[in-house]
C-alpha cells in the first residue's frame, strides 16, 4: 500500500501547484490567525482552484469557534478539516465533513485520543505538546509503542533525511511535512518537496536500504 503524502503549511498557489506535481496527495491550509502560515479565505480559495483534480485540501484548525469554521467551509472547498486543539468529536463531527484529528505527542495520549474520536477519518500524530500549533519542526519518539490503527499519519520534524525511518518503523497510512520542506514559514521549497516525495517513494520501494 502506498504511503500517503500531504505537504502542509501551503500559503501561495504555485507552492500547491509544485506539490502536486512533485506527488503529493494533499495539502493542508493553516486557518489559525497568530500561525505564519495563516491564510485568509480568500486566499485559501485561489489556492484550491489551482489545484489539479485528485489532489485534496485540507484545512486546518486549533481551538476554532464554531462560526469561524462555518465560515471558511462555506468560502473554501475543503476536503477534509484537520483539528490541532483540544476538540471534542461532538466538535468536530458537528460539520458533518470528513476530519482528521492530531495528537500532540509530547505528552498526548494516542490512544485515549483515537478512542475520543472513533469516527475521525485520520489520526495524526504529531511532535508538538497537546493542543499547542503545529508546524514547529518537532518529532516524536517513533518507536513508542503506538495505537494499531490503519488510520495513522505521522508528522512532526519529518525530513528527507528522517522520513524514511519514519515510515519503516510506523508504516503509517500518510506522512504530513510543512516546515521540513521550507525556505521561509509557509514558502514551499521546490527541491525540498521534490527529494522528501522522491524518498517516500524510494523507502517504499526498497524498504531497510
Ligand atoms: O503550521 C502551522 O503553523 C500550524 C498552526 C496551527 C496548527 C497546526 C499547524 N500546522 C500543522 C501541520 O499539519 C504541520 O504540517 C505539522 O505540524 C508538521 O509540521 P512540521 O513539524 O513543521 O513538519
Amino acid at each position: 500500500m502506498r504511503c500517503r503524502i500531504k505537504i502542509c503549511g501551503v500559503t501561495r498557489p504555485e507552492d500547491a501547484v509544485m506539490a502536486a506535481e512533485a506527488g503529493a496527495d494533499a495539502i493542508g491550509l493553516v486557518f489559525h490567525p497568530p500561525s505564519r502560515r495563516c491564510v485568509s479565505e480568500a486566499q485559501a480559495a485561489r489556492i484550491v482552484a489551482a489545484l489539479p483534480p485528485l489532489v485534496s485540501a485540507v484545512g486546518l484548525f486549533l481551538d476554532a469557534d464554531t462560526a469561524q469554521v462555518r465560515r471558511i467551509r462555506s468560502a473554501v472547498p475543503l476536503d477534509l478539516l484537520q483539528f490541532h486543539g483540544n476538540e471534542s468529536a461532538a466538535f468536530c463531527e458537528q460539520f458533518g465533513d470528513r476530519y482528521i484529528k492530531a495528537v500532540g505527542m509530547a505528552g498526548g495520549d494516542a490512544w485515549a485520543v483515537a478512542r475520543e474520536h472513533p469516527a475521525a477519518a485520520g489520526l495524526l500524530l504529531d511532535g508538538h505538546p497537546p493542543g499547542a500549533a503545529g508546524g514547529s519542526g518537532e518529532a516524536f519518539d517513533w518507536h513508542q509503542s503506538l495505537p494499531a490503527e490503519p488510520r495513522i499519519i505521522v508528522a512532526g520534524g519529518l525530513r528527507v533525511d528522517n522520513v524514511a525511518e519514519a515510515v519503516e518503523t510506523i508504516r503509517p497510512w500518510g506522512v504530513d511535512c510543512s516546515s521540513g520542506v521550507e525556505s521561509a514559514p509557509g514558502i514551499k521549497d521546490r527541491r525540498s518537496i521534490a527529494a522528501f516525495i522522491e524518498e517516500v517513494y524510494r523507502v517504499e520501494r526498497h524498504p531497510g536500504d
